[in-house]
């Protein structure tokens, strides 16, 4: 078990302000599933935007995942849901952690096959570093760094409230 200890809430509130500061009049919040989908619905709320508690947008990676052959059709396969037409929006992505980009490079494709945004923007909880793609996040409210053997999970408990685990997956008693 690593000491690393993140406060999902404070982080959560620190998101929040930094998505106010980056939405414009025609944004349109999508999460990206699941972790990311579970923020953009509490933002979506606390931010009073328009079209109630389901005015955002859910988007899978699934259908573009460069590693689709390892990880075959998983859960959430189709959990996109875009309830509002992408042409003309100004996009701001909400996921929970930024590692490798390659998550966000099949989440691209996927809202792209919805139509043409007038821009896309990410925001993201925590920004772990390692990236193998120029991906850039436009808010972040923790940049930290995890040895690649880590992984860091965000966890939703019935009440609403989020949490941060961090695991090392090839060695679960560590
Ligand atoms: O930048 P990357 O290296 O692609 O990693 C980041 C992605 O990994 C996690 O998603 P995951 O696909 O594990 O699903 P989850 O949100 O359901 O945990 C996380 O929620 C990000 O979307
Ligand atoms: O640490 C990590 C890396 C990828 N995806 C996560 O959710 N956490």
């Amino acid at each position: 078990m690593t000491m690393l200890q993140l406060d999902a809430e404070a982080l959560y509130a620190e998101l929040r302000e930094g998505v106010r500061g980056l939405l414009k009049p025609e944004g349109a919040l999508v999460g990206v599933w699941s972790g990311g989908a579970w923020l953009a619905e509490r933002l979506q709320k606390d931010l009073g935007l328009p079209g109630g508690d389901k005015g955002h947008g859910v988007i899978s990676s699934t259908l573009h995942r460069d590693d689709f052959s390892e990880r075959g059709l998983a859960a959430g396969t189709d959990a996109t849901r875009l309830p509002f037409a992408i042409d003309g929006r100004h996009i701001v992505l909400i996921d929970d952690v930024l590692y490798t980009g390659r998550t966000l490079r099949a989440v691209i494709n996927e809202l792209f096959d919805f139509g043409r945004p007038a821009s896309v923007t990410l925001a993201v909880l925590v920004d772990r570093g390692g990236r193998e793609l120029p991906m850039a996040a436009a808010f972040a409210a923790a940049r930290i760094v995890l040895p690649a053997t880590q992984r860091l999970s965000l966890a939703r408990a019935d009440d609403g409230h989020f949490s941060f685990t961090v695991t090392n997956p090839h060695h679960p008693h560590d």
